[in-house]
């Protein structure tokens, strides 16, 4: 099995290159999406999340998302703290996810901080989805209807793109300059060959 890790700043396209992964039958895990799923319901992040932060970041069962965001986004040392509890209980989430799919040739990882929360160590082969800053920033806050601001407060938070693109052993451009299919065909065609 290959395990592959899609990763890309705010707004780069990762969730659009990992449908077209799913299109050729790939399973795909989002460790932002599965973060906030284990957020609300691992005993032991909720613990350590609440001995740090308070037990007001906790309506009921559920995580403050909005309350969270906005004590660790801005605040180095905070989000460090709370990446170390939240990280360790995804990659186990992830390890078990992937046992559960070994009858898959290829499986994807993505995780818009796969170097940041070095989960890169986890896969075989990284791929960087890469579009200019300010194409990555109209993407995001017309999908997500929010401020700039909002977009930079997480944006400062991850690793630059050029920086992305030479940690990275596979780069998909997304810049509305180049079609993103025949790069996804391309570079599974190439693992391919790497595998035989
Ligand atoms: C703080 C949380 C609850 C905010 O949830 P919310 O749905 O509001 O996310 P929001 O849309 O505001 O932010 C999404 C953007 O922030 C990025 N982001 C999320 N966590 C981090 C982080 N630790 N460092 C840098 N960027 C991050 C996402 O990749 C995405 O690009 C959530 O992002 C979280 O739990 N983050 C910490 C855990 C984590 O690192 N998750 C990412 C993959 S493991
Ligand atoms: N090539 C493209 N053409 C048009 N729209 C695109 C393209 N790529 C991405 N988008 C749109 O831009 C937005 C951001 O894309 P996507 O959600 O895939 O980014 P992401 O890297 O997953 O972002 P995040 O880290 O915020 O989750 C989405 O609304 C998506 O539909």
């Amino acid at each position: 099995m290959i395990k592959i890790g899609v990763t890309g700043n705010i707004g780069s396209g990762k969730s659009v290159v990992c449908e077209l992964l799913k299109i050729h039958g790939i399973p795909v895990y989002n460790a932002d999406k599965e973060a906030k799923r284990l957020n609300d319901s691992s005993p032991v992040i909720r613990e350590k999340l609440i001995q740090h932060f308070g037990k007001e970041i906790y309506v009921g069962d559920k995580l403050d998302k909005n309350k969270f965001a906005q004590l660790i986004f801005n605040n180095p040392e905070k989000l460090s703290l709370a990446n170390s509890i939240i990280h360790p209980e995804v990659a186990k989430d992830f390890a078990a996810w992937v046992k559960s799919k070994n009858n898959y040739p290829i499986v994807a990882l993505e995780a818009a901080i796969l170097f940041e929360g070095n989960f890169h160590h986890y896969v075989d082969k990284t791929i960087t989805v890469f579009a200019p800053l300010e194409l990555r920033i109209a993407r995001a806050s017309q999908r997500d209807n929010v401020t700039i601001e909002k977009i930079n407060e997480r944006e400062k938070n991850q690793i630059p793109d050029e920086e992305k693109i030479k940690m990275a052993d596979f780069v998909i451009y997304n810049d509305d300059k180049h079609a993103l299919i025949p790069q996804v065909s391309n570079l599974l065609k190439q693992l391919d060959l790497n595998e035989k």
